[in-house]
């Protein structure tokens, strides 16, 4: 049980309804972005998580601890933690509403040390939605889907256009993003 507050997710909220283009079940998603800290292959001591659908309400992440993740000797930074956290529940929300968003807010609860060389297995689900606010959470798991419960998270998601990543971001990277996407024949009007 969270010792977060538990007005979650608030009672405005209504269910979350996944997009008709959503991945199905069972499908392995990539990085998003190559130089992504959470899942880019680009970034040599970056998280390197990956996800998976699992089900129309679920995915899936693993994250491996290693040594550049690292606070206390042989532990798991909690920062590190937190951003695993964004990333699993962030690529929920864009994979699964096909919207773009960007985190408002994380909560994290740290229940057990995590070690390095351990994997995470954190399961995230959409909670509720209301206007462009998206509620999501998570469990992560030690070194096993059934493992015990090392961290929990609860975010809110916020929707915005993609002008939010063009102005305040990288304009030319996003443009470099979209001509990649598009060529591979995916829409990219979701988080770059
Ligand atoms: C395939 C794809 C893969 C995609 C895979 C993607 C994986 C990436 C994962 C990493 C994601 C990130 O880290 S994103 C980077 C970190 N986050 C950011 O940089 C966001 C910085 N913050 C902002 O830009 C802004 O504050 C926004 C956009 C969040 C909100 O600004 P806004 O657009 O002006 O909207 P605003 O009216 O303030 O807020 C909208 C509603 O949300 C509420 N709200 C806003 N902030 C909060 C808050 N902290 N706590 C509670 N509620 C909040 C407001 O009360 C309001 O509710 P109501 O009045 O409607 O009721």
């Amino acid at each position: 049980m969270s010792k977060a507050a538990e007005n979650w997710p608030p009672e405005d909220t209504e269910p979350a309804t996944p997009h008709p283009d959503a991945p199905p079940s069972g499908t392995e998603l990539g990085e998003h972005y190559s130089q992504c800290f959470g899942c880019g292959d680009d970034v040599e001591s970056g998280l390197h998580i990956r996800s998976m659908i699992a089900s129309d309400m679920t995915v899936v992440s693993k994250f491996t601890v290693g040594k550049d993740h690292q606070g206390a000797p042989g532990l798991a930074h909690g920062g590190l933690l937190a951003c695993a956290f964004d990333e699993a529940l962030g690529s929920t929300v864009g994979n699964l509403l096909r919207r773009p968003a960007v985190t408002a807010r994380l909560e994290t609860d740290f229940v057990r040390p995590v070690p390095v060389g351990s994997t995470l297995h954190i399961a995230a689900k959409l909670d509720g939605v209301s206007r462009r606010k998206t509620y999501v959470s998570a469990e992560g798991r030690l070194d096993a889907e059934d493992g015990p419960v090392a961290v929990r998270a609860r975010g809110l998601f916020v929707t915005v256009g993609v002008e939010h990543f063009t102005k305040h971001g990288d304009a030319d990277a996003i443009s470099q993003f979209r001509d990649v996407r598009q060529a591979a024949g995916q829409d990219w009007d979701i988080n770059p």
